[in-house]
């Protein structure tokens, strides 16, 4: 295997993505071969750490992994530590003549990876230092890695960009949107684009409607501050769930390419409809969670959560329901939902096929059981993998159709020694391949659909509906498809008892 020599310059090494997710990627990466040698990390914050101490936190970061003695002393000696305010014009020359001590000990060649693990409103000061305080080299690659959220509105994303494209190209910056890391989710373009059998039936022709549902079982912890201010249309909304629709719906890219596929993904964003003001009350509705039970467990509401408003009018929850306009998806609703405090942590991608034209068998109990749609479904997390569920003939003498459900999952073994998302991330910003990272167009067409229901919410003065945490979200959220004659396919298994349906 190749080993990458690179710098990397974390902004906001003492934050808590630094700790949870990138130490510990980067320890993968140094275990299998990736980096090995050549390679360093500054990190740096406000905060007065020494290098000792730097060492101990991702000691304790990494502990997880069960590195041992001899791996964990290796890994922990290409860290250091800087304090630094990123608002201190003078302070960015500590960090670079570490940048170049450390180049030249570790002969890196110049290759250096600045990762703003840091609030947006740092990115622009940053990078406007890298530049001015000449941190960014003449002699290797330097890339510029970029936490969510990108701006808070199309605006500020805009003004942010701006800034950005000061110093860096589009092709040196790698915006992260984590969701496009997850095994599952890269899986959605093998499952399509190399199967005839799903190709051939990916549109309007044969697809009733397609629901998404980023799921979390978790309430907001310990970022109240930050997720009060963005709530769940900004958090999740208007970059994992548009990513995965428009992965969903783009057209085959010529080739398996970074710029073949943003291309498409960029025209599928463009197609989806940007709503009026007026309309959003029919397309798109939100909640927040009030107090609840699930199982032996009792929740607080989200009002009551570590710094949250008590009067807080922030969504939690958005079920929503996406038109594409053109020919591929013209007439086929796409619904997403996502929210906190539901009843369990998954991400599921549902494609519901539409009926055969004619029902020639006799509507039984076995059929309106599963209410026959043929379903594929995409599970992305925790559980990966996919099934189909169609219609069958029940074993025994007499002619009835029964569901069954073809269902494949990735092995615990496979899962094992499957990169995680951060990890996989950071290997393609390595290599330089930005497929998986959102282009600056993706974005701002993500920002213009999302500015209107915002805009329309924010007028809005009618009570936030609620939902009892541990539940799937309000009632309008189930209604929303029900005016349409649908259900959301991913349901709480009591809903298919209830029914006397097939579970999902
Ligand atoms: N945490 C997560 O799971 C996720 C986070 N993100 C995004 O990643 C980014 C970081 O998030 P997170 O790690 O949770 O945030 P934290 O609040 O935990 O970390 C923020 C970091 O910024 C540093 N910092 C703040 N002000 C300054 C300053 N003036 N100069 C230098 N350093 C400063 C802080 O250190 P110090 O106080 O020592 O200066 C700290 O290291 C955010 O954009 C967030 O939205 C995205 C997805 C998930
Ligand atoms: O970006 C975010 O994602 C997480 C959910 O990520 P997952 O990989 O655990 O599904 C979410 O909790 C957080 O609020 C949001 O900022």
């Amino acid at each position: 295997m190749q080993e990458h020599r690179a710098l990397f310059v974390i902004f906001g090494g003492t934050g808590d993505l630094a700790k949870r997710k990138l130490y510990p990627s980067l320890f993968r990466l140094f275990r299998k071969g990736n980096i090995a040698t050549h390679f360093a990390v500054i990190g740096t914050a406000r905060r007065e750490w020494s290098n000792d101490y730097f060492r101990e936190i991702i000691k304790t970061a990494i502990e997880p992994l069960e590195p041992t003695k001899e791996e964990e002393e290796a890994f922990v000696q290409h860290f250091y530590y800087q304090s630094h305010n990123v608002t201190n014009t003078e302070e960015y020359t500590v960090i670079k003549t570490l940048a170049d001590r450390l180049d030249e000990q570790y002969e890196i060649g110049g290759n250096r990876l600045f990762y703003l693990a840091m609030a947006p409103n740092f990115f622009g000061v940053i990078t406007r230092h890298l530049k001015s305080e000449e941190i960014i080299t003449n002699n290797g690659f330097n890339r510029l890695v970029i936490e969510k959220p990108f701006g808070s509105d199309y605006e500020s994303a805009r003004l942010l960009n701006e800034e950005i494209r000061e110093v860096f190209e589009e092709d040196q910056i790698f915006r992260i949107d984590h969701y496009l890391g997850k095994e599952m989710i890269q899986n959605i373009s093998a499952i399509r684009f190399a199967n005839n059998m799903i190709e051939s039936l990916w549109n309007n022709r044969y697809i009733d409607n397609v629901q998404v549902t980023l799921a979390e079982s978790l309430g907001v912890e310990e970022r109240g501050g930050y997720y009060d201010k963005s709530g769940a249309l900004k958090d999740m909304i208007q970059n994992h769930a548009l990513q995965i629709v428009s992965l969903l719906a783009m057209e085959p890219p010529r080739i398996f390419d970074d710029e073949e596929i943003r291309q498409e993904k960029i025209i599928a964003l463009r197609s989806i409809r940007i709503l009026s003001e007026a309309e959003v009350d029919q397309f798109f509705v939100r909640g927040q969670y009030s107090a609840g039970k699930l199982k032996d467990d009792t929740f607080a509401a989200y009002h009551d959560e570590l710094n949250v408003a008590p009067d807080s009018r922030t969504e939690t929850f958005v079920a929503g329901k996406l038109l594409i306009d053109n020919f591929r998806w013209a007439g086929v609703p796409f619904y997403i939902r996502s929210g906190k405090r539901l009843t369990e942590k998954g991400t599921r991608i549902n494609i519901v096929f539409k009926p055969v034209p004619v029902n020639i068998f006799r509507e039984n109990e076995a059929t309106r059981k599963i209410k026959g749609k043929d379903v594929l479904t995409i599970y992305i997390q925790p559980t990966e993998g996919f099934s189909l569920t169609m219609n069958g003939k029940e074993i025994g003498p007499s002619f009835s159709l029964a569901p069954i459900k073809l269902d494949y999952r990735h092995s615990a073994d496979a899962l094992e020694n499957s990169p995680e998302a951060y990890e996989r991330l950071l290997l393609d910003c390595l290599n330089g391949d930005a497929t998986n990272f959102t282009h600056w167009d993706e974005v701002a067409q993500s920002w213009r659909i999302v500015d209107v229901i915002r805009q329309a919410w924010d007028k809005d003065t009618a009570a936030i509906p609620s939902y009892a945490a541990g539940t799937m979200g309000p009632d309008e959220a189930f209604q929303l498809l029900e005016k349409d004659g649908h259900d959301w396919i991913w349901q709480p298994d009591a809903w298919y008892r209830e029914r006397g349906y097939l579970t999902d």
